[in-house]
C-alpha cells in the first residue's frame, strides 16, 4: 500500500439497492432493532472495501456514516449540543437525535454540502467548546477493514473545514478560532490511527475551495505545520475537492504534508500552478482526472496526458478522483433502461475505479492509452436551436409589477395575508407503493391515473376546509420535482436504481440531462386542470425552475450550462401557456437550488446569476399581467443571492424563513423589495407543529416588514416528507392566525 497509485477520495455508503436507508427507518420506526441496523452497515462496508480492494491500491475507509460525516466527526470529539445529552439516550440514539431531533429538541440545521446536492449537519460551537476525543469511529473501522484484509486510508473532514463549516452560538463567535485546541484533538487521532497500523490518513479540506481570508489560511497552516511535526502519526494527505484550492495550495505546498489531492476537473487550471510550486516536487500529487460529480465517462486519452504533464512536477503521482463518489450512483450494469448511445456514455462508482485503474496502469507503463474513445456529444435538437436563437430581450420582460398587481388582484380577489402552501402535500405509503406497481406491471396506467386523481380531489376538499386562499393539486403524481419534469421531456434519460445520498436516509435519482431539451407534451396540465375543475379558489399550477432542474440532475458538459438552461426554460415557458389556457391563473415556479449553484468564489457570482435569472425569466415573461407567477426559495439563507431574488421579477416569492425567525425580510427590506413575499411561518422539517400563537408572533413580525396586501402566509417548504398528523393541525394553526390578524 506504501505505493499509492490509483485511489478514489470516497465512495457511496447508501447501498446498491438503499439498504442503509431501509435499515435506518425500520431503526427510527421501531420495525427493526439496533443489532440488524448494525449488521447492513457492516455487510455495507466490508462489501465496499472488497470492491475498492479490488481496483484501487489506496483504498478510503471511515467513509461509512450513519448519518453524515460532519456529524461523525462532531460526535467523535465531543461537541454534541448539551440539549440532546440531557436527554439520557444511548450514543447510537444521541447521534440520531442530533440528525433528526426528538423530545423537544430541535434537530441541527442542516445545510448544502459546498454546491451540492449533498447535505450536512452544522456542528454548533461556541467559545467554550472543550473538543475531546471521545470516539473511535475511524480506528474501528480501519481494524475492521484490516481483519478483512484491507488496508484502508482512513478519511477525515479536516479540522479547518470542520470548524469553517460549523456555526458560533453566538453572535460575532468564529468557530475557526478554535483551531489549535481541536488540531490538538487530532493529533490524538492521528497517534491511534498510527497505532493501530495506518499508513496514510486523509484530511479533507474543501472549506478552502472558496474565497478565504488571512486569518483562515493561517489556521490552516498552523493546523498542519503542527500535525505534520507529530512523531507518531501515519502520512498525511490533505485533500481539497468541489474547485480550486486558491491561495491553499501553495500553504500546502509549503507544510510539511506528504500529499496533497487537487481537483481538475472543476479546476483543470491548477495544473499550471503546480508547475510553478517547486515546494511540490518532494510531495506526492493526487490528480483528480476522473469526475466524482458526474456521470459522464472520462476522456482517458485526456486524463492520461493531464497526468504525465504533471509528472515532472511532482514528487510521485495518483490518480485519484476529483471529489468523493458520493455525489454519484453505484453501478451503471444495473441499469436495464438506457438507451444504448447514452449508456455508452456513462460511467457510474463503479465505471469509475475501472477508469482510475486503467489510467493508472497506463501512467506507471508509460503506456498510451488504447481504448479511450472520446464520448461522443449529446444529441441537436434544431428546432430548438433556432428558437433559442430567435430570441430577444422582450422575451424576458413583463409589463411594470404594478401593472401586473392590479391585474392579478381584480382577476383573483384575494385577501391580504393570503394563505397558500408551497404545492405538495404527503407522499403516502398508499402513493409510492401505487407507483411501484405501476412499475411493477401490478397496476395499469389507468387505474393508477385514477388514484391519483381521487387523491388530488382529497387535498382539494382538505384545503378547503381548512380554509386556505389558493389552493394546490398536491404533487402526488411526482416521483420527485425534479426527476417528473425530467421524464417527460425530451433530453434526458431516468434511471431505475441511480439512487444517490441527499441527506440521512433520503435519496434521489438525478436524472441525465444528455441532449438538446424539448417537451414532448404538456406534463402538468391535466392534473392541474382537474385540481381546478374541484373549486372555485384559485389552484396554483406548480412547476420546477431551470436553476433547480439543472441543479438535481446530472447535466452534459459539452456545453455551458447557461445554454442548457435556456431550452428548459423555454420548455417550462411553453407550460405555462398551456396552463393558462387550461384557465390556471396562478402558477408556481419553484427554485430551491438558485443559491446551491452559486459559485464558491466571489468573481464567478456575477456570470451564473445572470444567466440564472435570465432563464427564469424567459420560462415566466410569457404569462400574461393578470397572471400571478409565484416563485419558492428554500434551504439556504439568502443574504448573497438577494439582488437575484428580485431579478427573477416574480409576482410573489414564497421563501424559507422559520427557522432563521425571519430574517430575509430584513434582507428584502433592505434592497427595496416591492412585491408579494411569502416567508415561511411553519417548519417543515421539524416534526413539531407550531401553534397558532406561534405563527401569530412571526406574523407580527413580518407585517413590520411588508404591508399585509403583499404579505403571504405559508409554511416553509412543500409538505410531501410529513405525515398528515402533523400538516393539517399546522395549517388550521396557519390559517387560524391570518384570519384572526386580517381582523
Ligand atoms: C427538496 N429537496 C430535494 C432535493 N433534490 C431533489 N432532487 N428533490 C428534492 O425534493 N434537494 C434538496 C431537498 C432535500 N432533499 C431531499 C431529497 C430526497 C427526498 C426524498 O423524500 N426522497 C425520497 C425518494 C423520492 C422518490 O424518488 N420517490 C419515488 C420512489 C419511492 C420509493 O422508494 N419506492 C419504493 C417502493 C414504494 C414503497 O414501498 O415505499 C421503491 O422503489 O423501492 C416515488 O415516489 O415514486 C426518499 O425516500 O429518499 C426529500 C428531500
Ligand atoms: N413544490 C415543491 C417545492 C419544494 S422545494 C414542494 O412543495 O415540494
Ligand atoms: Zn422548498
Amino acid at each position: 500500500m506504501a505505493e499509492l497509485r490509483t485511489t478514489v477520495l470516497g465512495y457511496p455508503r447508501i447501498g446498491p439497492r438503499r439498504e442503509l436507508k431501509r435499515a435506518l427507518e425500520n431503526y427510527w420506526s421501531g420495525r427493526g432493532t439496533q443489532a440488524e441496523l448494525l449488521e447492513v452497515a457492516a455487510k455495507l462496508r466490508a462489501d465496499t472495501w472488497r470492491e475498492l480492494s479490488r481496483s484501487l491500491d489506496s483504498v478510503p475507509g471511515n467513509t461509512f456514516s450513519f448519518y453524515d460525516q460532519v456529524l461523525d466527526t462532531a460526535v467523535l470529539f465531543d461537541a454534541v449540543p448539551r440539549r440532546f445529552r440531557e436527554l439520557g439516550l444511548s450514543e447510537l440514539d444521541t447521534y440520531f437525535a442530533m440528525a433528526r431531533g426528538r423530545d423537544g429538541a430541535a434537530a441541527m440545521e442542516l445545510t448544502k454540502w459546498f454546491d451540492t446536492n449533498y447535505h450536512y449537519l452544522v456542528p454548533e460551537l461556541s467559545a467554550d467548546t472543550k473538543f475531546a476525543l471521545v470516539g473511535d469511529k475511524p480506528v474501528q473501522e480501519f481494524t475492521e477493514a484490516l481483519a478483512q484484509g484491507v488496508h484502508t486510508r482512513p478519511v477525515l473532514v479536516g479540522p479547518a473545514t470542520f470548524l469553517l463549516l460549523s456555526k458560533g452560538t453566538e453572535p460575532g463567535f468564529a468557530p475557526i478560532t478554535l483551531i489549535d485546541q481541536l488540531v490538538d484533538r487530532y493529533a490524538e487521532l492521528l497517534g491511534k490511527l498510527a497505532d493501530a497500523g495506518a499508513e496514510w490518513v486523509q484530511l479533507d479540506e474543501h472549506a478552502y475551495a472558496a474565497d478565504r481570508g488571512e486569518a483562515e489560511l493561517d489556521a490552516l497552516r498552523r493546523a498542519y505545520d503542527k500535525l505534520g511535526k507529530l512523531a507518531n502519526r501515519p502520512r498525511l494527505l490533505v485533500a481539497g475537492g468541489y474547485g480550486d484550492l486558491g491561495p491553499a495550495l501553495a500553504v500546502l505546498a509549503e507544510s510539511p504534508v506528504e500529499a496533497i489531492a487537487v481537483d481538475l476537473v472543476s479546476a483543470p487550471d491548477t495544473v499550471r500552478r503546480i508547475a510553478g510550486l517547486t515546494s511540490l516536487r518532494d510531495k506526492t500529487l493526487l490528480a483528480g482526472v476522473v469526475d466524482g460529480r458526474n456521470v459522464w465517462r472520462t476522456d482517458l486519452r485526456a486524463a492520461a496526458s493531464v497526468c504525465a504533464s504533471l509528472l515532472g512536477s511532482v514528487g510521485s503521482l495518483t490518480v485519484s478522483s476529483s471529489t468523493s463518489l458520493l455525489h454519484v450512483p453505484y453501478d451503471l450494469d444495473a441499469e436495464t433502461g438506457l438507451e444504448p448511445e447514452v449508456r455508452g456514455r456513462l460511467a457510474f462508482a463503479r465505471q469509475k475505479l475501472a477508469e482510475i485503474a486503467t489510467l493508472g496502469r497506463a501512467l506507471h507503463a508509460g503506456a498510451s492509452i488504447q481504448n479511450g474513445a472520446v464520448p461522443a456529444a449529446g444529441s441537436r435538437d434544431e428546432q430548438v436551436r433556432a428558437r433559442i436563437a430567435a430570441l430577444t430581450p422582450q422575451h424576458r420582460r413583463r409589463v411594470d409589477y404594478s401593472e401586473r398587481a392590479a391585474a392579478q388582484q381584480e382577476r383573483l380577489g384575494l385577501p391580504p395575508l393570503a394563505t397558500t402552501t408551497i404545492g405538495s402535500f404527503p407522499q403516502t405509503t398508499e402513493i409510492r407503493k401505487a407507483r411501484a406497481e405501476v412499475r411493477a406491471g401490478r397496476l395499469s396506467e389507468q387505474d393508477y391515473q385514477q388514484r391519483m386523481r381521487e387523491e388530488i380531489e382529497r387535498v382539494i376538499r382538505l384545503q378547503e376546509e381548512i380554509g386556505l386562499d389558493v389552493l394546490v393539486h398536491g404533487e402526488p403524481e411526482r416521483n420527485d420535482m425534479v426527476q417528473y419534469f425530467a421524464e417527460n421531456l425530451v433530453g434526458f434519460a431516468a434511471t431505475e436504481l441511480g439512487w444517490v445520498q441527499s441527506y440521512g436516509s433520503r435519496c434521489v435519482r438525478p436524472p441525465i440531462l444528455h441532449g438538446d431539451v424539448s417537451r414532448r407534451n404538456p406534463i402538468t396540465v391535466e392534473w392541474t386542470a382537474h385540481a381546478q375543475s374541484l373549486t372555485s379558489k384559485p389552484v396554483k399550477g406548480m412547476l420546477t425552475g431551470p436553476v433547480t432542474i439543472l441543479a438535481w440532475s446530472f447535466v452534459r458538459d459539452d456545453q455551458p450550462l447557461a445554454d442548457t438552461a435556456q431550452q428548459v426554460a423555454l420548455a417550462l415557458r411553453d407550460e405555462i401557456t398551456d396552463l393558462e389556457a387550461a384557465g390556471i391563473g396562478v402558477v408556481q415556479v419553484d427554485e430551491p437550488a438558485l443559491r446551491e449553484l452559486l459559485p464558491l468564489r466571489a468573481e464567478d457570482r456575477p456570470a451564473y446569476l445572470e444567466w440564472a435569472v435570465e432563464s427564469f425569466r424567459l420560462a415566466t415573461s410569457g404569462a400574461a399581467s393578470a397572471t400571478q407567477i409565484h416563485t419558492h426559495l428554500c434551504y439556504s439563507e439568502f443574504g448573497d443571492v438577494i439582488g437575484a431574488i428580485d431579478g427573477l421579477d416574480a409576482d410573489v416569492t414564497t421563501i424559507e424563513a422559520a427557522r432563521s425567525r425571519m430574517e430575509v425580510l430584513d434582507d428584502l427590506r433592505a434592497i427595496g423589495f416591492r412585491r408579494g413575499v411569502g416567508p415561511g411561518v411553519y417548519d417543515i422539517h421539524s416534526p413539531l407543529v407550531p401553534a397558532e400563537h406561534e405563527v401569530t408572533e412571526l406574523l407580527r413580525a413580518a407585517v413590520q416588514a411588508v404591508p399585509a396586501e403583499r404579505l403571504w402566509v405559508n409554511p416553509d417548504c412543500g409538505l410531501k416528507t410529513r405525515d398528515y398528523a402533523e400538516v393539517e393541525p399546522a395549517l388550521r394553526a396557519l390559517v387560524g392566525s391570518a384570519r384572526a390578524l386580517r381582523g
